[in-house]
Formats: structure tokens, C-alpha cells, sequence
């Protein structure tokens, strides 16, 4: 992360088209933002085009903008493109990879002639801005199998940037911490032992969105001073294999019982056991709440060590 934030800041003085690659939610459009805030066009516009959520006929409309009476439907006045709002400043092209085949091609114009005519006009207008782009997919792929177009990819990523996943990056902890602070505010419950664990081993396929969820839920769920294993999600602390004897004292009582489950077993005993004693011992219930059939409670209860009554 840091050799590619070293990379942008050097080329984002220049003007050079980027483009950010990476998982999604593992900040390509916080990055973007970062980005122009340091960069020349900083006093300009950012705006920002989702090319996956606008249908195809809109797309073309959106950035080009359209002269007065264009088409049926169209604003009586006409209206200005994305490209000349982002003039003097960064234009954005989220999910690049999803723009369709044609208008590839009128974007590559605009990019090459720095010129952008509405739809309907016979004029263009000159139009200077930064531009970055990302997209999830991986565009050389898209480019091989003729989704994308060559040239334009090559015009899009005068310098490529590829923004790490959350498990391949180092400073997980801090992030941890950063995000805990800024959706904690005035609440700042420590970090117990087993949360960390649980928090530090999980792949997070959902990225740096995915975490942000889980750490906002977690605080709302924590009115203690700590945040433990017990405000996360299952799936989560199912992946941390913390041996017994490293929960520490609190569970040295049950810990004969417990010897050889893993953090996520102990967590899921711990949910149940209190999901039990929330429900008067009423199996079905409780069945019911965690949406899983008696037979696979009572074994799961038979696993855990948790007898009946
Ligand atoms: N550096 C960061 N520190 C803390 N949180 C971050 C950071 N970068 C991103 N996030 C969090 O992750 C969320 C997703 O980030 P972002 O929208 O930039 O991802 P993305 O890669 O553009 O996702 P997608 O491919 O789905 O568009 C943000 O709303 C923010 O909450």
C-alpha cells in the first residue's frame, strides 16, 4: 500500500491518467477522493461516474451531456455532461470495466482530442481534468477476451495502481484501530484478546466495507469497556483457533468442559447458553431464533458440552 500511494503521489502532480485495480470495498473510491485533494485540480470538481449502475442509453447522456431538445424526454434546457462538470478538476470513472463496447470508444476520443461534444451538438467544447478510474474486475483480462478495448485501456492507466486486498495488507491492526476510532467517536471500549484474534484472522473478502460493518455493529453491541469475541459476527470468530487455555482466567471455570474448543466454539457456546437462558431452556425456540432445525441444535448443544434441562 505504501510503494502505491508513493506511486500516485508522484504522477498525480503531472496530470497522468490513473487507474486503481482492486477487490471490491478495498478502497478504490476513498483513494480516488485522497487522491484529488493532494492533486493540482484539487480547487475543481470531483465527480464521479458509476459506469455499473447506469443503464447503457443513460451512460452516454450522463457524461456527454446533451444540447437543448436532443432526444424525446430530454430537459428542455439541455444539460451538461459529467466531462464538462469535471473540467478543472478529477473525473472519476468508478467500475470502468462495465462501460459497454461503444461508448469505449467515444470516451477514448474525448480522452485523446480533450474535447467533448454534447448529443445533438455540432460543436465540442475543450475540457481539461484529471482522470482516474477503477474497476474491480481485472481489465488486461477483460481486454483478452475482447470486453474491453486495448487502447483505451492503455489510455486509462498511464500508471496502474493495484490496491491491496485487506488479508495480503500489514497494517490490519492499525486499520482496526482507525476505524474503531472514528466509529466509536466517545465510546472506546478496549480491545479484548480474543476480538484481535478473531478480527486479525479473518480474510475479510468484503475488504475494508466489510470491516467498517462489522466494527460499527460490534460498538453498537458493546455497552462494556471491553470489545470482545462476543459483539462480532459467527462467521467471524469461527475462523480464529485460539487453544482454551489462552482465553484467560474468566473461562477457567468451564474450561475442564471446554478443553480442546476452539475461540469460535467457545463463542458459539457462549451464544447459545445465553440465547437457552434468554428462552427458558426451550430448544425449539431457541432452534427457531438461530434458524437452524432442533436435531442440528441438539448436536451442536451435544458438542459444545451443553447438557439440556
Ligand atoms: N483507508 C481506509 N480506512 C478506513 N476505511 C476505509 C478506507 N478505505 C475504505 N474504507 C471503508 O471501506 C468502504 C468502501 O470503500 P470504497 O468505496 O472506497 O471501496 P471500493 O474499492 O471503491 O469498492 P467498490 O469496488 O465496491 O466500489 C468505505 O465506505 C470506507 O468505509
Amino acid at each position: 500500500m505504501d510503494a502505491q500511494i508513493h506511486l500516485a503521489r508522484r504522477v498525480i502532480t503531472r496530470q497522468i491518467p490513473i487507474l486503481l485495480q482492486g477487490e471490491t470495498g478495498s478502497g478504490k473510491d476513498v483513494f480516488a477522493n485522497a487522491l484529488h485533494a493532494i492533486s493540482p485540480a484539487r480547487d475543481g470538481n470531483f465527480v464521479a461516474v458509476n459506469c455499473a449502475s447506469l443503464p447503457e442509453t443513460l451512460i452516454e447522456s450522463e457524461l456527454f451531456g446533451y444540447r437543448a431538445g436532443a432526444f424525446t424526454g430530454a430537459q428542455r434546457e439541455g444539460r451538461r455532461g459529467k466531462i464538462m462538470q469535471a473540467d478543472g478538476g478529477t473525473l472519476f470513472l468508478d467500475e470502468i470495466g462495465d462501460m459497454p463496447l461503444t461508448l469505449q470508444a467515444r470516451l477514448l476520443r474525448v480522452l485523446e482530442e480533450k474535447r467533448v461534444a454534447p448529443l445533438g451538438a455540432d460543436t465540442s467544447s475543450s475540457v481539461e481534468f484529471q482522470l482516474i478510474s477503477a474497476s474491480h474486475r481485472d481489465l488486461g483480462e477483460l481486454v483478452r477476451c475482447g470486453e474491453f478495448r486495448e487502447d483505451l485501456y492503455y489510455r486509462l492507466g498511464g500508471i496502474a495502481l493495484h490496491l491491496p486486498a485487506l488479508r495480503e495488507r500489514s497494517d490490519r491492526r492499525a486499520l482496526i484501530d482507525r476505524i474503531l476510532a472514528e466509529e466509536g467517536k466517545w465510546q472506546r471500549p478496549e480491545l479484548a484478546a480474543d476480538a484481535e484474534q478473531a478480527l486479525m484472522q479473518y480474510p475479510w473478502p468484503g475488504n475494508l466495507r466489510q470491516m467498517r460493518h462489522v466494527l460499527r455493529t460490534a460498538l453498537a453491541l458493546c455497552d462494556g469497556p471491553r470489545l470482545t469475541a462476543h459483539h462480532l459476527p459467527l462467521e467471524i470468530v469461527r475462523q480464529a483457533t485460539v487453544p482454551v487455555p489462552r482465553m484467560g482466567p474468566a473461562l477457567s471455570g468451564a474450561a475442564m468442559t471446554q478443553a480442546g474448543l476452539t475461540a469460535a466454539q467457545i463463542h458459539d457456546r457462549h451464544t447459545i447458553l445465553d440465547l437457552l437462558k434468554t428462552h427458558r431452556w426451550n430448544v425449539s425456540t431457541v432452534a427457531r431464533v438461530l434458524g437452524v432445525s432442533r436435531n442440528t441444535l441438539y448436536r451442536r448443544m451435544h458438542l459444545l458440552s451443553i447438557a439440556p434441562r
